[in-house]
């Protein structure tokens, strides 16, 4: 791989005797890896990723039946690492603030066991898309994707977050191997660039963080003005402190001498190409000043639903699940969705999905989510039909399969394998396609 030459200089001044192993590293090929999901109690026999409790080394098939299935989460080995290291607690409100396309977002909602809430925001339109079915195939109830910027968040949500998770836009020269496009954006400031939109995103997401709260600040770049110095700007400006992050593994320390040598910087974490298999990291972990609990602006209240939808989606409940569901609502426009406990109120910001779409009410009756078929457990539905191979292959394109024993009207799961990977519409013998259009192959 050919670097920018301004690059290799740049590291051979700072890496010193380590730059050779480290320039080598670009000529051997990307490290995959990927994320079992433990809401499906997914498991996976690859080798394992030391520092990532569900981490595998491998790489799994868009189109493999754990992926459809939610069963997994590619994600670069060493990006791992950032999940391990936010680890929110269960009931937790968490912020993952730049979080598309959602390898972060589902590591941290896996600690989350869909209990408190996990705020998912990312700025550009089209990748809050991408987040947001990502976080759908994963099978998370207890998440808002939102789509702002930081600044209007936090005008919004002060103090609101016991955790918040900063994996910052930047020069990318970790993606160098998997990516070389992103080696054409390289020039000696493009990291100067990249540091100031980091310095304003800290500065919006501090707003956001409880006093005592934890931010996880993180880059996939090398660049000592992206990662030390942030943190000591950070240190310096924003009430943070350094918490030291247990290194395991091969991940090494923080350069001290790369920033403004405060001692602390050697507890954020670096994982390097040529010591770690993985494509390269920066992870901090920073604590804000005091000690408060997270403060309460107005949460969003469960909706009563009117008598139609009362009896549309009861009716869908009793043909199609095995028990009701129970839980909070939330109505937006037609969309029915579960309401995750805390969900404040966010006027004037674009909310992409509200916990679990459950379904859309049409004249007349309940039409229930592709998210179910992924979200809920196989137990959850009335009826389940297992596919062959030959089955599993004809509904992902669009088909319809036969079932002449299947007379009443109502909603099927369908699994494959023993995973529910779609819903399908049962009606006299046939069952239709309810596989979204935009996930078809
Ligand atoms: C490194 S990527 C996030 C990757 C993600 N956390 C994951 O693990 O899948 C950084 C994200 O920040 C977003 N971003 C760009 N400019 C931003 C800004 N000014 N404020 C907040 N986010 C921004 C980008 O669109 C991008 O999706």
């Amino acid at each position: 791989m050919t670097l920018p030459a301004g690059f290799i200089t740049k590291y051979e001044t700072l890496l010193k005797a380590d730059a050779a192993a480290f320039l080598a590293t670009f000529d051997a090929s990307a490290a995959a890896g990927f994320r079992t999901n433990p809401l499906h109690e997914a498991t996976a026999a690859a080798p394992a990723i030391p520092w990532s409790q569900w981490g595998h080394y491998g790489k799994v098939a868009g189109a493999s039946l754990a992926h459809v299935a939610g069963d997994v989460y590619s994600q670069e080995p060493s990006a791992q690492f950032v999940g391990t290291v936010a680890a929110p607690k269960p009931g937790e409100r968490v912020l993952d603030l730049c979080a598309a396309p959602g390898g972060k977002s589902t590591h941290l909602g896996s600690y989350m066991q869909q209990q408190g809430l996990l705020v998912a925001n990312e700025i550009n339109p089209g990748r809050a898309r991408v987040l947001s079915s990502n976080l759908e195939r994963f099978g998370l109830t207890n998440a808002l994707v939102t789509n702002t910027d930081p600044a209007h968040l936090a005008a919004l949500l002060p103090e609101f977050f016991d955790r918040i998770l900063v994996d910052a836009p930047c020069s990318g020269e970790g993606m160098f191997r998997k990516d070389p496009d992103a080696m054409s954006y390289w020039t000696p400031s493009y990291s100067a660039s990249c540091a100031e939109r980091q310095r304003e995103i800290l500065t919006e997401a501090v707003k956001m963080l409880r006093p005592g709260g934890v931010l996880v600040y993180s880059t996939c770049t090398f660049a000592p003005e992206e990662d030390e110095q942030i943190v000591a700007w950070a240190t310096q400006h924003l009430a943070l402190s350094v918490l030291p992050i247990e290194k395991v593994a091969g991940i090494a320390d923080g350069r001290p001498d790369w920033a403004n040598g405060d001692l602390a910087l050697a507890g954020t974490a670096r994982l390097w190409p040529h010591q770690v298999a993985g494509e390269g990291h920066f992870v901090s972990k920073l604590q804000k000043a005091g000690s408060a609990a997270a403060a309460r602006p107005r949460a969003v209240a469960p909706v009563r639903l009117n008598r139609e939808q009362q009896r549309d989606f009861a009716a869908f409940e009793q043909a199609s699940l095995a028990a009701p569901l129970n839980l909070p609502l939330t109505l937006n426009r037609d969309v029915l969705a579960t309401l995750p406990t805390d969900t404040p109120a966010l006027p004037g910001i674009h909310i992409l999905r509200t916990g679990l779409t459950l379904g859309t009410f049409k004249r007349g009756r309940f039409e229930p989510a592709h998210a179910l078929a992924t979200a809920l457990a196989p137990a959850a539905f009335k009826t389940v039909v297992a596919v062959s191979e030959d089955e599993f292959a004809r509904y992902r394109h669009g088909e319809t399969l036969s079932r002449p024993a299947l007379t009443s009207k109502q909603t099927v799961l369908l699994t494959y394998q023993g995973r529910g990977f779609a819903l399908g519409k049962a009606v006299s013998g046939t069952i239709k396609n309810a596989y979204p259009k935009g996930l078809r192959i």
